[in-house]
């Protein structure tokens, strides 16, 4: 193995570390805690132990955490009238729908009903247009994580080959989006792509957010390269039991990579250091207290 491994985990660990630095300033100015609540809907096990797990890390770094666990019977209208006393709620900063949520809701009804300016996920258009056109607003978390490590690892990013695959709304464009701003050429690949390991082969930075289990091989990667593994995919471990891989094929990929990060280990454990970063800065924004540029 000849690639760096890039300690996402330890880099969440550092970055909640900050964000926890500076709530007492927010707290001593505001006279309250950042707040971030979260709701489910439903019972999916997976969802509930990534709500227990922001649950916690919100507390840690000093934060109110607010659960609202809905039964799976709960109507559209019901959901949509706790956003609304959310978005109303002066302690709220922010607020995370959990997803997906059960099929007889409308996801993106939900989304549309959440304050923008709470919307710490950055999954309403109107933070998806800021994005677009470099305004103020949020940015979804898993991208932002993304970039950070990248920053970290190459510093200036400006003029590099960025292939990001997958063109979903919550990590493959806004994440095309994020590379484009820093200078980046930037390529979209999908499933309808042709010649996806050439596409793949010119590209210095390589984010692979398909959903398919090892899907990108090591001969699909430019020598050096670096390669940020955003698939989480629970996978048949071969002796009764199951295991976590990436969208990246990391034992081939890491004989050909300068650097590439680990599942788990690498982007999961950012997304929910960059909620807790989110959380702070829209704490910091509603109530007009102020965060120097580049403080988080
Ligand atoms: N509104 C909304 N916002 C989300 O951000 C959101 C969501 N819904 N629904 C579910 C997905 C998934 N997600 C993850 C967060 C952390 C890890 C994470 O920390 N993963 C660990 C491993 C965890 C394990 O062992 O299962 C790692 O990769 O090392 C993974 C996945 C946030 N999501």
């Amino acid at each position: 193995m000849t690639a760096a491994i890039i300690d996402g985990k330890g880099f969440a660990a550092t970055l909640r570390e900050r964000v926890a630095a500076l709530v007492p300033a927010f707290e001593a100015t505001a006279g309250r805690k950042p707040g971030l609540t979260v709701v489910i809907v439903g019972e999916d096990p997976a969802s509930q132990v990534y709500v227990r797990s922001k649950g916690k890390a919100t507390e840690a770094a000093g934060m109110v955490s607010t659960t609202h666990r809905l039964p799976d019977t709960t109507t559209q209208d019901d959901l949509l009238a706790l956003v609304r006393q959310l978005n109303a709620d002066p302690a709220v900063d922010g607020i995370l729908v959990q997803l997906p949520l059960p099929k007889h809701l409308d996801e993106s009804e939900v989304i549309a009903t959440i304050d923008p300016d709470k919307d710490v996920d950055g999954f309403h258009v109107v933070n998806a247009g800021r994005l677009a056109v470099g305004q103020e607003g949020f940015v979804p978390c898993t991208p932002l994580g993304c970039i950070m490590l990248l920053e970290d690892r190459l510093g200036d990013l400006s003029g590099l080959n960025a292939v990001v695959v997958g063109r979903s709304n919550i990590v493959g464009k806004p994440m095309a989006q994020l590379l484009l701003a820093k200078s980046c050429t930037v390529t979209v690949a999908h499933s309808r792509t042709k010649d996806l390991p050439e596409v793949c082969r010119r590209a210095d930075i390589l984010v692979a957010a398909v959903g398919r289990p090892e899907m990108i091989k090591g001969n699909w990667i430019k020598p050096g390269a670096t390669v940020i593994d955003v698939g989480i995919n629970r996978v048949d471990n071969g002796e009764g039991g199951t295991k976590l891989v990436g969208d990246v094929d990391f034992a081939s990929a890491a004989e050909v990579a300068g650097a590439i990060t680990p599942v788990p280990g690498g982007v999961g454990p950012m997304t929910i250091a960059v909620l807790l970063r989110n959380t702070l800065v829209s704490a910091y924004r509603r109530e007009n207290v102020a965060l120097g540029k580049g403080a988080i």
